[in-house]
């Protein structure tokens, strides 16, 4: 199946859609850009390298929720973040069709702290442990890095792990 915006693949039915967050804080250094990344302890991803995020509660608007999951993963307060990226994942072991909204955090402040559920660390922007981050990182963190702000939609193989199918274009979110 083909939609006007290239998708190719249709999305599962049975599965309803659920908002996450993602947030990026960067810094510039004498060695050039860095990037802030969480290893992730427990949950979803455990393993993994990452951003900061999780599930919108309810009643809860998306940018609040954003800096609210910074805040509680990193002690990091963001007081100004931008809208980078609109992310939507599938992946059969999870129940819901995840709608990441991806954030850069403009201004912040505060010194990244080891959380129960995530270990801060930062990396040279040119130097990032994709191998050890989600497939789909290595698709869209170029066009993050440059500044730019994406849409797309991944889906996974069966074993949740590499991408079966994927489309990914430039959109503007202001
Ligand atoms: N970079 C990247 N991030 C992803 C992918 N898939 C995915 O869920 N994430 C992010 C979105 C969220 O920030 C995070 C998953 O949220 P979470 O399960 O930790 O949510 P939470 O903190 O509310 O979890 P919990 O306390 O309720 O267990 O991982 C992906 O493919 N790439």
């Amino acid at each position: 199946m083909t939609q006007d915006h290239g998708t190719v693949a249709a999305l599962p039915q049975e599965k309803q859609p659920q908002d996450l967050t993602l947030v990026f804080c960067r810094r510039r250094t004498a060695d050039g850009p860095e990037i802030l990344l969480g290893l992730k302890k427990k949950g979803f991803g455990t393993g993994k390298w990452n951003g900061f995020g999780g599930k919108v509660e309810a009643g809860e608007s998306i940018e609040v929720a954003a800096k609210r999951e910074l805040l509680e993963e990193a002690g990091v307060t963001a007081t100004k973040v931008a809208k980078r990226g609109h992310l939507t994942f599938v992946l059969d072991s999870y129940e819901h069709i995840m709608k990441v909204h991806l954030y850069e955090a403009v201004e912040w402040h505060g010194e990244p702290t080891e959380s129960d559920e995530m270990a801060p660390r930062w990396y040279r922007e040119d130097a990032l442990p994709f191998e050890l981050m989600w497939a789909d990182d290595a698709h869209w963190m170029p066009l993050f890095l440059a500044g730019k702000s994406f849409e797309g939609e991944f889906i996974f193989k069966p074993d949740s792990v590499s991408i079966d199918t994927h489309w990914l274009r430039e959109a503007s979110f202001e």
